[in-house]
């Protein structure tokens, strides 16, 4: 809890006004519930047994101005407290997300985007209330505690020991509750990110899942995540709620033993009505503030339990660290050198030596799961090389400012990525929309005429999936992306697969034309699509078995025959 506060207070110096009115919300509260306990004692002894008629009619008024103040009280503080809890949550939001942004790719591929997204979403509105009304809650309870204690002393400090002194007997079983309070909230909030992880998991998938008529085999599998969040949920209700009536026993105990020391003062006359009654108003109220920090206390243990998490994914740190060095104005050549990667404990790719000069086109052949796409990772910093070195002109890609080398490298892979935005903000993704350079793009991509006959032409809005796309139109924004920014390193990964032959020789033309001054390399499974390229590389488990151009390939290697005859380049 400590180091909860530790985290959170700092940000607390931003909202000084906020909190100032806050406290004068909570001082309000606070003093006018007290006030109304104290009131019962002239209400009794000065109007009912002296027949006081002045009191009789002031009465009224004190009352309703106590819960006036009470009143107003409540809802500055709300507002204030409430403001300064959503702008913190706000800002933490911002930090995690713009945090988890820095993170490898590794942490992506290993994590579920619902988990990551139930962290920035749940676990931080988990927090929200903890900082901001349970601060103030806090504050306000122990105020009107410390007021009543006060209130109950004055009357009679006899009688206040025998009211207070069984509280101490109730710390032991709730500091209990607290601690199983923090252990099932941990389990809720990982159960409650299964569940976002299995929902964004069929919604990305539903395509298949509606395919293979799968709909129950998911729901089960969701109701089973649905199930132990439900079950998670309902120990922490019974934990929780269990508070309340270890509370009013406690209090009916006190209550008991202040009734007899207490009703035996009246009796013998030592003690008046009305000041016995107040007392008893006041212990009873007593009762309340306490048992809300107790569970207000419970509540933390979710909140500390959330910000353990979020600290979690706050400590990660990337791995893949940005170089110094602006990539050269002019590349000539990249060249790998004994280049290994390794996966964890997988190497992919081992003992990698290759050389692409500017304006070529170096095609990445080979059987599935050979480490084409691994190389193209190594070039775009989704992963260093666990040994060797990948040299951009004489420098090391490591030495290179990543922004200024991603800046200069377009990659279309098959998966092509649509944002929710119109196509001409699609293809300058990035940068200024700059309408002259989308149309010519657009034409190059050969994608102009479908997206002129479109309503809207460039400023169709597309859907985050691309659905109102064919697949080929898809990769052939995709491509038009690419080539917007005139990058020096063109990648691509499978990025006319979808494309009809003849569209596809068109773009492989285009490529060839835009290649001249870049350097640019091509993963295929068409042999079409590499016909144009100046080297061919053959991988085979993580190797390169052979470089060279389609015929030397043809001449020496039995791997690239094989490919070549099965047709499976
Ligand atoms: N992020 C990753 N973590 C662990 N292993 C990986 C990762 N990415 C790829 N691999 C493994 O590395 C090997 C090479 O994969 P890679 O994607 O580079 O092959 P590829 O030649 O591009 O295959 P394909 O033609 O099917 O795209 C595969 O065995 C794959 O399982």
């Amino acid at each position: 809890m400590k180091d909860f506060f530790k985290q959170y207070i700092p940000y607390y110096k931003n909202y000084k006004l906020q909190f100032f009115y806050s406290l004068i919300g909570i001082i309000l509260v606070a003093a006018s519930t007290s006030g109304t306990a104290y009131a019962i004692q002239p209400l009794l002894d000065d109007i009912f047994i002296n027949k006081d008629q002045d009191m009789l009619y002031l009465m009224p008024f004190i009352i309703i101005a106590l819960y006036t103040a009470k009143g107003f009280g409540r809802y500055i503080q709300a507002y204030y407290i409430s403001f300064i809890g959503q702008d913190i949550t706000r800002i933490v939001r911002d930090k995690l997300f713009s945090h988890v942004l820095t993170l490898d790719m590794d942490f992506f591929q290993k994590r579920h985007g619902g988990e990551l997204v139930s962290r920035i979403v749940n676990d931080i509105n988990r927090i929200q209330s903890a900082v901001s009304n349970s601060v103030a809650e806090f504050l306000r309870e122990t105020l009107t505690i410390i007021g009543l204690i006060g209130l109950v002393i004055y009357h009679s400090p006899e009688l206040a020991f025998y009211g207070l002194v069984v509280l101490p007997l109730a710390i032991y079983p709730l500091s209990k509750l607290a601690k199983r309070m923090k252990k099932l909230s941990f389990k809720s909030q990982e159960s409650n990110s299964d569940i976002t992880s299995s929902l964004s998991e069929s919604f990305n998938n539903i395509e298949i899942i509606k395919a293979n008529s799968t709909e129950k085999i998911e729901a089960t599998k969701f109701s089973v995540h649905n199930m132990i969040f439900f079950k998670y949920n309902m120990k922490a209700i019974k934990t929780n709620e269990l508070t309340s009536p270890l509370m009013e026993i406690i209090g009916a105990i006190a209550f008991a033993t202040v009734i007899i020391v207490g009703g035996e003062k009246v009796i013998s006359g030592e003690m008046t009505t009305g000041t016995f009654s107040s007392f008893i108003a006041a212990l009873f109220m007593l009762y309340t503030p306490i048992k809300k920090i107790s569970s207000l206390y419970n509540k933390m243990q979710d909140a500390i339990a959330a910000n353990e998490r979020i600290n979690d994914i706050m400590a990660k740190e990337a791995t893949i660290l940005s170089g110094n060095e602006l990539l050269p104005e002019n590349i000539n050549k990249i060249s790998f050198s004994n280049v290994e990667l390794k996966y964890e404990d997988f190497t992919a790719l081992t003992d990698i030596n290759l050389e692409a000069k500017k304006g070529e086109i170096v095609a990445l052949v080979g059987d599935s799961g050979g480490g084409k796409s691994s190389l193209i990772n190594l070039i775009v910093r989704f992963y260093d090389t666990t040994k060797g070195d990948i040299l951009l002109n004489d420098k090391s890609i490591r030495n290179i400012d990543i922004k200024s080398l991603r800046e200069n490298i377009s990659i279309v892979t098959q998966r092509v990525y649509i944002f929710n935005d119109t196509i001409a903000a699609n293809i300058a993704y990035g940068y200024e929309i700059d309408e002259i350079r989308v149309i010519e793009v657009l034409k190059q991509a050969h994608a102009y005429d479908f997206v002129m006959a479109m309503k809207k032409g460039i400023h169709t809005v597309l859907d985050e999936f691309g659905t109102n796309l064919s697949g080929g139109q898809r990769q052939r924004i995709a491509i038009a992306r690419a080539l917007y920014k005139n990058p020096k390193i063109l990648i691509l990964d499978e990025a006319t697969s979808a494309l009809d032959n003849k569209s596809e020789s068109i773009i492989s033309e285009v490529i060839q034309e835009v290649s001249q001054d870049k350097i640019t390399f091509i993963i295929a499974h068409r042999l079409s699509t590499i016909k144009n390229a100046s080297k061919i590389a053959v991988f085979k488990s993580g190797k390169i078995l052979s470089i060279g151009t389609e015929q030397e390939l043809l001449n020496s290697c039995s791997e690239y025959q094989r490919l070549y005859n099965s047709a499976n380049i």
